[in-house]
């Protein structure tokens, strides 16, 4: 893998809901290239299209027109996901719940639960382990997602507003947690948020209004 492999490229990609005068444009011809290793901020207040422009770079949305390629190199399991709030397992322990990707894809139970524990112990939630998700905050919850997509060992990393929902403390921790899973994979990582103190901690920032995607550290 060279560090310089472009992973996805948008081109004019653009997103609508629906049709005639209900159309909404969520994403209007955004360009973008995320290459590996790259850490992105994209800034914008709430309904300003975060989200569905990471749901076209995660391929859970098609553009209605323009193109976004993703690497073939990356696979069916190349892109781990960490979305806002309450997306563990409440069955599943935390352990449980870090490894089922790796359980998904094949992996032995042994090794997904050694593969997860040592995630968990990187982003500092090892002590959680053996406890459920309604026996934890929604602080270290975020932190155990962020786990979970280490042990995946993805090559892109897309979290959608991982921090909103927390105070800023907490939310520093979590972004701690997505830098570490980053760091340590050489992923790539894309983070949504409002939050300008976020923002500040990736090394590139643009900045989302009404569905524009605008050039990195241009302010609308
Ligand atoms: N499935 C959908 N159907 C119709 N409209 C949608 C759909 N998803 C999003 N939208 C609209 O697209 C626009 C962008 O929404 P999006 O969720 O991408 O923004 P956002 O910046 O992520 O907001 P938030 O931070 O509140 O999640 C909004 O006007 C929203 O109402």
């Amino acid at each position: 893998m060279s560090s310089d492999e472009t992973l996805v490229v948008c081109r004019d990609a653009a997103l609508t809901f629906g049709q005639g005068p209900q159309a909404v444009v969520a994403v209007h011809g955004a360009d973008l290239e995320i290459g590996a290793g790259d850490r992105l901020a994209v800034v914008g207040p709430s309904g300003s299209g975060k989200s569905s422009l990471l749901h076209l770079l995660a391929g859970l949305e098609q553009p209605t027109s323009g193109t976004v390629t993703r690497a073939t190199s990356l696979g069916p399991y190349g892109i781990g996901l960490v979305f806002q709030g309450d997306s563990l397992i409440p069955a599943l322990s935390v352990a449980e719940n870090t490894a089922l990707p790796l359980v998904l894809a094949d992996r032995s139970e042994a090794r997904a639960r050694d593969a997860a524990l040592a995630a968990l112990a990187l982003v500092d939630a090892a002590d959680l382990a053996d406890r459920l998700p309604e026996e934890i905050s929604g602080g270290q919850a975020q932190r155990v997602a962020a786990a979970r997509v280490l042990a995946q060992e993805p090559r892109l990393i897309l979290a959608d507003e991982p921090t909103g929902r927390l105070d800023h403390a907490t939310g520093a921790r979590v972004l701690d947690a997505l830098l570490t899973a980053a760091d340590h994979t050489g992923a790539a990582l894309v983070v949504t948020t409002h939050d300008p103190v976020i923002a500040a901690r990736l090394t590139v920032r643009r900045t989302m209004r009404d569905g524009r995607l605008f050039a990195p550290e241009e302010v609308p």
